[in-house]
């Protein structure tokens, strides 16, 4: 049986995590109340993606957060990572669970509601759902769906669902409300001056959130 919570899903840039870097991001993060996060990193080679990952992977040692990697297979795979997360555009979804064995967590990126209807809850573990809102963290971003969006593609979802895209703290209420599991955030902590307090913050609203 997989285990994860998507509640706190962080999701590494390393642009905007260039002050501290990506581990020690991810470290404030993890303090903070984060519960699980994502190396991605679109501008580096498959080694350095390894490189960091193992890292990562060192910092998580002995806790129960979990480390998935973005669209690189052979790197979740050397790194052995906890997950791969892909989009609809990167592979297909079968041939990505036939890569990285039944065990490893699969995510997949959700941004219709056909999408959602066609996701194979066999192979797939979790859906990322978005943009909620416009990013210029992903400047090729889809059309935002919007909360009313998020919701009724949640709905059809027949795994467990994070949203992603424009998030903030101040939208936690109303993305749990929309029927998420979580949030995912990028610039939210990793483009903040203090991202243990930033995810403080988002933590607390969760909390709040599901009282
Ligand atoms: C949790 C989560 N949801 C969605 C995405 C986006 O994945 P994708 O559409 O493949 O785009 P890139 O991130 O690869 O640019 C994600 N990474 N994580
Ligand atoms: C990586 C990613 N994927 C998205 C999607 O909609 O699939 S939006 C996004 C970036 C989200 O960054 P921020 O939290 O800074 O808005
Ligand atoms: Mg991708």
């Amino acid at each position: 049986m997989k285990s994860f919570d998507l509640s706190l899903y962080l999701v590494l840039d390393p642009v905007l995590c260039a002050d501290i870097g990506m581990v020690e991001t991810a470290r404030a993060a993890f303090a903070g109340g984060a519960t699980i996060v994502q190396l991605r990193d679109k501008d580096t080679s498959t080694a350095a993606m390894i490189e960091t990952g193992l890292a990562l992977k060192q910092m998580l040692a002995g806790s129960n957060a979990r480390l998935i990697v973005n669209d690189n297979v052979e790197a979740a795979i050397a790194i052995g990572a906890d997950g791969l997360h892909i989009g609809q555009e990167d592979m297909d979804a079968h041939e990505a669970r036939r890569m990285i064995g039944p065990d490893m967590i699969l995510g997949l990126s959700v941004e219709t509601e056909a999408l959602a209807s066609a996701i194979d809850a066999g192979i797939v573990d979790y859906a990322g759902v978005g943009p909620v809102f416009a990013t210029q963290t992903k400047p090729d971003h889809k059309q935002p769906i919007g909360l009313d969006g998020l919701a009724g593609i949640v709905k059809l979802c027949p795994v467990p669902t994070v949203a992603i895209g424009g998030l903030k703290a101040e939208h936690t209420a109303a993305v749990l409300a929309a029927g998420a599991d979580g949030l995912a955030v990028v610039s939210a902590i990793c483009g903040t001056p203090d991202p243990a307090a930033a995810t403080v913050l988002i933590a607390q609203a969760i909390r709040e959130a599901r009282k």
